[in-house]
């Protein structure tokens, strides 16, 4: 066991699926893993393993924000030897070609958080990024299942309320889209010489204002989750 998780050592897969919500945790565990066994419940962040298609997988909740993903990653990593770990999340649009319901793909991951000066030091500014191979894997996937998918940078915030970010600088910069952990799973995974992927769905646009209903948030839920699933299927 670790801080917080508690199963045995042998209980999680070495790759794991990352939902912030434990609910989607849930969800995902109970739709698409066969045999799924519940080995956490500390917090309520709900840890499951079992097996897609024959490959054991967990699904481990991070909660919300760069310190509570920061907790996970860290443990399922040091702790459990992790090798693998896929945050699957929701994501608010920025960049105009980014609409709700897409699919976006974290190639890399700019942040306001303190982490990086923090790991590093004043004057060097560390670039987040994915694992290139499960990058492409999971872009190809896509294009072969015809899904609406961006690949770039995203902004890992640390507030969902942020009155203060200068988005339409970032959108000027690339920047498709929002959330709140990717800077910090790349960053970890970079220090444990593991991969990592951020595929995220995006459930809101913060410029247009447009929203999801929750059943078609469901639906796209479901193509990220899927994607998410084919891509460590065919690694
Ligand atoms: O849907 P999840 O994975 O929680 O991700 C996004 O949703 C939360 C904010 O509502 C933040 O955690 C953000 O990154
Ligand atoms: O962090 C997030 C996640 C989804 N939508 C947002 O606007 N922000």
């Amino acid at each position: 066991m670790s801080t917080h998780i508690d199963a045995p050592q042998d209980a999680i897969a070495d790759v794991v699926l990352l939902p912030g919500d434990p609910l989607r945790a849930k969800y995902i565990a109970e739709t698409y893993l066969d045999d799924p066994v519940l080995y956490n419940t500390v917090r309520n962040a709900f840890g499951y393993t079992g097996t897609y298609q024959g490959r054991r997988v967990s699904v481990q909740a991070t909660g919300m924000g760069i310190p509570s993903i920061s907790i996970y990653a860290t443990e399922l990593m040091k702790d459990y030897g992790v090798k693998t770990l896929i945050r699957v999340g929701t994501t608010g649009g920025l960049a105009p070609q980014v609409k709700v319901r897409d699919i976006v793909l974290a190639q890399g991951a700019t942040t306001d958080s303190s982490i990086i000066l923090n790991t590093f030091g004043a004057g060097l500014y560390f670039a987040p990024l994915a694992d290139f191979g499960l990058l492409e894997t999971a872009a190809q996937l896509a294009r072969e299942d015809d899904l609406r998918c961006h690949v770039g940078n995203v902004l890992g915030e640390d507030r969902f309320y942020n009155d203060e970010m200068d988005r339409q600088k970032l959108i000027d910069y690339g920047v498709l889209a929002t959330e709140m952990e990717t800077p910090a799973l790349y960053l970890l995974a970079a220090k444990y010489h593991r991969r990592a992927l951020a595929i995220l769905t995006v459930s809101n646009h913060l410029v247009t204002g447009e929203e999801t209903t929750a059943q078609e948030r469901q639906t796209s839920f479901d193509d990220m989750i899927r994607l998410a699933l084919k891509t460590v299927i065919r690694l």
